[in-house]
């Protein structure tokens, strides 16, 4: 046996060493490699667990929900980390709070497979005899023009169908708001019938060069045709179809600049998806000149193209857009090269069909969504300096190009635009404060004095299209980031600079208070959500830890359309989600969303929310539309807060927006609640809450703006009394790390360990006497401003209360704003 080497022996060592290493070497690699192969499978599997959900709030309800977050709610074309996304909440689950995710980024989406062979070109389907003609006629339309054309159009085109011999076997034609439309009745297969009728589709569309609703239906269009389970011509059924386009000479004077491109896309998606059914050449008419003239001319001509195919003529022979040799050619040509998909040199790439960078880029995006397998041609979310190329020709634009028609509209209604996607603007409570006269209901209910808060998005870009909305439909939406991305340093600087700058430009203004205009050179609080969609912007992460590092609270309102990203959003000091309806039907009349499946992402996002309120304030925030959304939805409001369980319960009436855009919504003044019935409202929702055992009741009211909370009682009072303040110092301590959170997770062996913070944590003050419900919400220290004619005269209910209070003149107003 050998004994442990004496002191006298230690200059032998290194022998020993060796001569032990060759006698042992193969266990001790043997054990080396099978505890490394040990820890990492329990490192594996520990990763695997599930997490448990103990909640040690009091008085609160534990359980989490289960999200399943889609593969196709993952952005598109940014990089989310999946461990980021899989913050869920405050504590230990015991049943996953999100389901695994897809670790791959997504991209387009591909159809792989063989496209169906076309069929013997359809036989004319009309008996002219037994058969009649349904004429549907569709629109699109975003800031009302084609609206108020189609509805021209249509009663022409009906006087035609009633007094001509001709039309015997013509019905009245029906209107459709594509907006409206489920694509799948119309745009997959002819609509279901009785089988002797048979239908016309008119489709009268503008164009816009930047991405909106008419994007997304020239995908659906362009996807039909490519999907192989598809036939490439479903709609070979209808009797054809013709298209009009609107356009704007001024700004795109000739096709090959962009004059109505987008209705010409339509227009050869149409032809290859009826099987070249194109029954009269498409019209286009320019809003500047003579639009109305030249849809008459194109109506008639549509009439006897009609009137033909009544009398068993069919589409005809050899008239250009009939089907005759040359054009047919052309469009299979361009059939075959949307098959190819990875070929850019397809015809509508070309540069002869316009020449103008984003129209080509537009295009781009319209035609080659399926482009190749390698899924993400380009990093959108590298910063501008740097955009990283992968794969595509095709590089990501600009959202709101300084040239742009948006970048004028915006910057004319008082926006700064910092980089190309985002915005800042000073809003009015921020200018009435400085001049003492009041600060918004986020003072009232939260402490936020309006002259310290900026106001402002990193996304322009939105993905629904509100009936409320300010901005006129022409901002840019969309369903997916596809824009020159702005480093969050940029747009904080860029934000901040700017929102100090309009400060400054107040000084010479009567009224302003000396101590307010200098305490307002220090920015305290951000309301991350003026237009747009703030949590769109794939950086907002860095953005808002940016605000919270200068000390900056950050209330952030989203439009819960964007599961994934909200799941992955780092605490912000109160989390808005706007409920703008209490029902899919009604939310799809409201928001108008972008995705198909707005309705299950609107659920998944009240589910995060329900999973993530004890990690940070949560609200909902309801904005009333009288005949929208407020009728009979109180029950159906009281489902959504029992499903997420917000903290606060903001509901608010919807301000008027006097536009155009507002008019062709259908909204007026008449759609405005009185503060009255807003009240009446949140009395209702309180006692349907209460009834089910929800702990929510009344905290307090800015009647000026006609906005009432209500809080959860067992969390925002203290000792009997509402406690709805922020505590906005103890907030920067958290996250600083200066003082510990209390929100705790189980660790190894089941010991407790605190992971962060609460919102309980920051509570502040109690909600002073005059915010309280039943007060009025106005702080007595403040001065009163009546315009001339209004204030306290005015009969009660008679008047609107925050317009009197604010002095603004409801009917003059182009605002709808809603700020928070
Ligand atoms: C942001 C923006 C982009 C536009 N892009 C185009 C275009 O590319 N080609 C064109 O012919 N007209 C373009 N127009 C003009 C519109 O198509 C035209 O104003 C149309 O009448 C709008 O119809 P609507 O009110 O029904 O939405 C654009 C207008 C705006 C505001
Ligand atoms: S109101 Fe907000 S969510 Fe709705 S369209 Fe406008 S910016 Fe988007």
């Amino acid at each position: 046996m050998r004994t442990m080497p004496s002191p006298t022996t230690l200059g032998q060592l290194p022998d020993e060493l060796i001569y032990l290493w060759h006698t042992h070497r193969v266990p001790v690699l043997l054990s080396a490699v099978s505890l490394i192969a040990l820890v990492r499978l329990a490192i594996y599997l520990r990763g695997r667990r599930p997490k448990k959900t103990v909640l040690s709030v009091p008085g609160s309800p534990n359980e989490k929900v289960v999200v399943d977050l889609k593969p196709e709610w993952l952005p598109e074309n940014t990089t989310l980390d999946p461990s980021v996304v899989n913050i869920d909440g405050p504590a230990e689950d015991t049943v996953p709070a999100l389901a695994p995710l897809v670790k791959s980024k997504r991209g387009p989406r591909t159809i792989k497979g063989k496209k169906m062979k076309r069929g013997p070109k359809a036989t004319p389907v009309f008996d002219h005899k037994n058969d009649v003609v349904q004429p549907l006629v569709f629109f699109q339309s975003l800031s009302g023009t084609t609206e108020r054309f189609a509805s021209q159009f249509s009663q022409a085109f009906a006087s035609w169908v009633s007094e001509a011999q001709d039309a015997a076997s013509v019905l009245e034609p029906k209107i459709h708001d594509i907006s409206y439309t489920e694509y799948d009745d119309y745009f997959i297969s002819p609509p279901k019938s009785d089988a002797k009728v048979k239908h016309f589709y008119i489709i009268l569309l503008p164009s816009y060069n930047i991405d909106t609703v008419l994007s997304t239906f020239l995908e659906n269009l362009q996807e039909t045709h490519n999907d192989f389970r598809i036939d490439t011509a479903p709609l070979s059924g209808l009797l054809g179809y013709s298209v009009f386009g609107f356009g704007d000479k001024e700004g795109w004077p000739s096709e090959e600049e962009g004059f109505c491109s987008q209705a010409r896309e339509v227009d050869k998606w149409m032809a290859r998806l009826t099987g070249k059914k194109r029954a009269y050449p498409m019209g286009v008419g320019d809003v500047k000149g003579n639009a109305e003239g030249q849809l008459e001319e194109w109506r008639l001509g549509l009439q006897e193209a009609l009137t033909d195919i009544a009398r068993g003529k069919g589409l005809g022979e050899g008239v250009p857009g009939s089907g005759d040799p040359a054009e047919s050619d052309e469009e299979d040509e361009d059939t075959a090269s949307d098959s190819g998909r990875d070929t850019p040199t397809s015809k509508m790439m070309k540069p002869k069909k316009t020449t103008r960078v984003d129209d080509l880029e537009d295009l781009g995006t319209m035609v080659d969504l399926s482009a190749s397998a390698s899924a993400i041609p380009i990093d959108f979310t590298n910063y501008k300096s740097k955009p990283i190329l992968k794969a595509s020709p095709a590089a990501p634009k600009e959202m709101v190009p300084v040239t742009s028609p948006t970048y004028a509209s915006l910057t004319k209604q008082g926006y700064t635009i910092i980089g190309s996607h985002s915005g800042v603007k000073i809003c009015r409570w921020t200018k009435s404060a400085l001049r003492g006269r009041g600060s918004c209901y986020k003072y009232s209910f939260y402490g936020i004095q309006s002259h310290l808060c900026m106001e402002a998005t990193p996304s322009l870009s939105c993905s629904n299209k509100c009936v409320f909305c300010w901005r006129h439909g022409t901002n840019p939406v969309g369903t997916t980031w596809r824009w020159i991305t702005d480093a969050p340093e940029v747009i904080y600087d860029g934000i901040t600079n700017a929102h100090y700058k309009k400060i400054k430009m107040m000084k010479g203004v009567p009224g302003v208070r000396a101590e307010r205009f200098a305490e307002a050179m220090r920015i305290r609080h951000c309301a991350l959500s003026l237009v747009g969609e703030p949590i769109f912007y794939p950086h907002i992460n860095e953005l808002v830890n940016i605000m919270h590092a200068n000390r900056i609270s950050t209330f952030l309102v989203c439009n819960a359309q964007h599961p994934a990203q909200l799941a992955a959003l780092v605490p912000v000091t109160q989390l808005y989600v706007s409920i703008d309806a209490s029902n899919k039907d009604s939310l799809r009349k409201i928001d108008r969303p972008l995705h198909r499946d707005f309705w299950e992402r609107f659920c998944a996002c009240l589910d995060i929310l329900r999973n993530r309120r004890f990690e940070q304030r949560t609200v909902f925030r309801l904005t009333l539309v009288k005949g929208f959304n407020m009728a009979e939805e109180v029950r159906g409001y009281a489902d959504l807060v029992e499903r997420a369980l917000p903290g606060f319960v903001e509901v608010k009436g919807v301000t008027y927006c006097g536009t155009s855009a507002a008019g062709s919504a259908g909204l007026t003044m008449q759609n405005v609640p009185f503060y009255e019935e807003v009240a009446e409202f949140v009395r209702a929702l309180e006692v349907e809450l209460k009834s089910r055992g929800l702990t929510y009741g009344i905290a307090a009211e800015h009647a000026h703006s006609c906005c009432i909370l209500l809080a959860d009682e067992s969390r925002f009072k203290r000792e009997g009394r509402w406690a709805t303040r922020i505590e906005y110092e103890r907030f920067f301590e958290l996250f600083e790390g200066k003082v510990q959170g209390t929100r705790v997770e189980k660790g190894d062996g089941g010991k407790t360990k605190v992971v962060g913070w609460r919102p309980e944590d920051y509570i502040g003050a109690e909600t002073p006497e005059w915010a309280l419900w039943g007060n009025g919400g106005f702080d007595p220290r403040d001065e009163r401003h009546f315009r001339k004619g209004k204030g306290p005269k005015v009969e009660e209910g008679k008047e609107k209360e925050g317009e009197a209070e604010m002095g603004v003149d409801a009917k003059k107003r182009d605002v709808a704003v809603v700020e928070i």
